[in-house]
């Protein structure tokens, strides 16, 4: 069992509960309203992985604190919204990074997406092992919508979870997908009805996990694994670099501002 030694209390935006019978580390990911991905949520949740990482969990299970509501809303609009280059840079760095620790832990993982999961918000689930839903959520890579050209390594992944077919049609689309359709196509493994009974799910995945030795179930997993990992090692400075200047662009940048006032509308201020 593994002996817990970092402070998992330093965390401003995720809540981290240890099973000691297990050594599952839930993360419950709290930051209000809605979860966006910001340059300081990723880099506390790659400091996270590595804290887990030295602590030998035995699996990992992402959920969200705002549940039937939101998993994560994808990148931060406001964040993203005019940032200096600099800060863009860090951004899309950070992204990266984390998104490429996640896909190779050792451990094993599983989102349990309690919530909406849009564009950005569908990373975390997408680089996991597997992925329960609950009813009543969309899912999905919607960047096109935003005029956003997924970076190769987010398309591959979406690929090795549902396939090329399906990928091909689901990010040409842009289509979010409800959790029923999410099933059908793979996008999520398996739909609970409730939060409770998705985690004893995901537990249920982790511990079957267990039973292979570790060393050998990673170097598995980065066999499957390699054509995604492949994409996020290619000419990763061409591809920040274009990711960056995409961000910056003024469709995009106009995109943003669009879906800034829209929210602010529903919310009528
Ligand atoms: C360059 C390539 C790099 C990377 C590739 C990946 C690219 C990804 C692009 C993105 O991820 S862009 C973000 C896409 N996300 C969305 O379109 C989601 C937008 N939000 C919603 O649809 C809804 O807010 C919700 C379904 C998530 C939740 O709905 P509801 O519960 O009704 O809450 P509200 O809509 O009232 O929102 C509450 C509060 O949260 C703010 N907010 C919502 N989404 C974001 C966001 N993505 N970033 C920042 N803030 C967000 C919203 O403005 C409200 O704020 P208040 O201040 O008015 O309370």
């Amino acid at each position: 069992m593994p002996y817990v030694c970092a402070d998992y209390s330093k965390y401003k935006f995720v809540n981290v509960c240890w099973n000691s019978e297990n050594g599952i580390a839930t993360v419950t990911l709290k930051r209000p309203p809605v979860n966006s991905l910001t340059a300081e949520f990723l880099r506390e949740l790659s400091s996270l992985l590595l804290d887990l990482e030295k602590d030998e969990t035995q699996g990992l299970i992402f959920t969200s604190e705002f549940d039937e509501k939101v998993f994560s809303a994808g990148l931060d609009f406001k964040e993203l919204y005019r940032p200096s280059i600099d800060h863009a840079k860090e951004f899309m760095s950070l992204l990266h990074s984390f998104s490429f620790r996640l896909s190779c832990t050792a451990y094993p993982t599983v989102a349990v997406i309690n919530g909406h999961a849009p564009a950005g918000g569908c990373i975390i689930p997408l680089c996991c092992e597997y992925r329960i839903g609950l009813n009543n959520f969309n899912i999905g890579l919607n960047e096109l919508k935003f005029g956003i050209l997924l970076p190769d390594w987010l398309s591959s992944l979406m690929i090795h979870t549902i396939g090329s077919r399906n990928a091909e049609q689901a990010i040409l689309s842009g289509t979010l997908f409800s959790s029923e359709h999410a099933l059908r196509i793979g996008l999520v493994d398996e739909i609970a009805p409730t939060k409770e009974v998705a985690l004893e799910k995901a537990t249920a995945f982790l511990n079957k996990a267990k039973i292979v030795n570790r060393s050998l179930r990673l170097d598995a997993k980065l066999h499957l694994r390699r054509p995604i990992l492949q994409e996020f090692q290619k000419d990763i400075e061409n591809e920040l670099a274009k990711n960056v200047s995409l961000l910056m662009s003024d469709k995009v940048q106009q995109s943003l501002d669009a879906h800034i006032k829209i929210l602010k509308e529903k919310r009528g201020n």
